[in-house]
Parts: structure tokens; sequence; C-alpha cells
């Protein structure tokens, strides 16, 4: 049976990548799917905004809907303090096994809970079942239908506290005009919008910010 794209994806890392270097995990990634496979991570550009939004958050406990291959699970783990922690969603089985070899190979995974499931019945567990009290942090690049109901679960399970940071990737391209639509409107969300481009194409993209007021 001839290999995946995620499949191809992850050996070409793990046969020119350095074990146990992030960077160098993020950026064969970046290499491979710019010269040879498009893929939908969130690549190197839109990356340096998700970077900087987690440095300035500095969670304690992130969490990331739609972990495809794990690219931007290495990408927010490599900035987590000691002890802070990813919680990572993935409901595709053949993507998760991929995630979890890129996730060790980088290094990251003492730093990074990968949990297999649809994030709608993975959300509600996260306090018992996770021992999750607040997320100071969500990243937000699976079906980007699933936005705008995530995020009002995430309100509906109390999992989100004053000063909570959720980062949207895609919201021109694919799009996601009724998480925009949302947020923007919501008295509870304090909005910013990145524009960037698509990853590895020059169509217009962007990210947004939305900041939880309480
Ligand atoms: C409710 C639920 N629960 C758990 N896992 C879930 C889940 N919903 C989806 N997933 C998982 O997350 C990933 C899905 C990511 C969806 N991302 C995109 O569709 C996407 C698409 C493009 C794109 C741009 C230009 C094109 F021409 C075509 C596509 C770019 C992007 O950056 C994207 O993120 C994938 O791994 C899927 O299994
Ligand atoms: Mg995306």
């Amino acid at each position: 049976m001839n290999q995946s794209k995620e499949q191809r994806i992850l050996n070409f890392v793990l046969q020119n990548a350095v074990r146990g270097d992030p960077c160098s995990v993020l950026d064969t990634i970046d290499k491979y799917c710019s010269q040879k496979e498009w893929a939908m991570n969130v690549g190197d550009e839109k990356g340096k905004i998700l970077d900087k939004t987690v440095e300035e958050a500095n969670p304690s406990v992130a969490l990331e809907l739609g972990t495809y291959c794990g690219y931007s699970a290495v990408r927010i783990s490599r900035l987590l303090k000691a002890g802070a922690r990813l919680l990572t969603v993935e409901f595709n089985p053949e993507f998760a096994a991929i995630a979890k070899q890129m996730i060790e190979f980088a290094g990251v995974q003492d730093k990074v809970k990968l949990l297999e499931g649809p994030s709608e019945e993975i959300i509600p567990q996260l306090k018992k079942k996770y021992e999750v009290d607040t997320l100071d942090f969500v990243f937000l690049d699976h079906w980007k239908d699933r936005y705008t109901p995530d995020t009002i679960l995430l309100q509906e399970c109390n999992l989100l506290r004053k000063g909570s940071v959720l980062l949207a990737d895609n919201v021109i391209f694919p799009g996601a005009p009724d998480f925009l639509n949302y947020v923007r409107k919501s008295p509870h969300f304090q909005c910013t919008n990145y524009p960037s481009h698509l990853e590895y194409m020059q169509v217009e993209d962007a990210m947004e910010k939305a900041v939880f007021l309480g």
C-alpha cells in the first residue's frame, strides 16, 4: 500500500532532521512542504506570529485543537517553561500516530500530551480526566467550522479565565467567518488580527488573537 503524504513528511524528518532538536524538525518540515509536497502546517511565517503569542502568554497549560503532523505542537512546546504542558487534540488515528513520532523525534514528548478523539468529546473531559483547571493558551487549527462551537464549549466548561489567549489560524484562507463574527461581536473577547500568508504560498491569510475578558 503506498505511503501517505503525512508518512512521507515524517520519513523526511527522520532521515534529515537532528533528533532532539525541535528547530531542526520545524525547518525540515518547512523545507519538504515548500519544495516537495504542500501540507497544512502553520508554517514559518505564521509560525513566527504563533511564537510571539505563546511567548507573551507564557502558558502553564496550553491546548491545541488539530494536531495533524505535530508541526505546531513542536513549535509551541519548544517555547514552554519548565513544568508547563501542551495538550493537543487529534481525531484521525493515522495523523495522531505520525504526530506522536514527530513529537518524540523532536524531543518534546515530556511537554506534550496527545489526546486522540474529537474536540467536542475531549474538551468536556479536560478538567476531570486531564486535571486542567483553566487554559492559559488555546491554538485553533482544526476544521474551520469547529472554531466557534469549540470556543463556546470552552466557555461552557469554565476552561477560560480572565486573560486566556485564543489564537486561530486561517481566519482568511480557508477562512473562519463565523468565528471572526462571534469573537469580534462578543463582549467577552478582545480581538487582534495578524495579517500573514498561507503556509508555503503567496495567498493572503491571517491569524486572529482573542483574549478572554471573563
Ligand atoms: C473536531 C476535531 N477534533 C479533533 N481533531 C480534528 C477535528 N477537526 C479536525 N481535526 C484534525 O485537525 C486537522 C485538521 C485541520 C484543518 N485545517 C485545514 O483545513 C487547513 C486547510 C488549509 C488549506 C489552505 C489552502 C488550500 F487550498 C487548502 C487547504 C490551510 C490550513 O492552515 C489549514 O489548517 C486534521 O489533522 C484533522 O484530523
Ligand atoms: Mg491551519
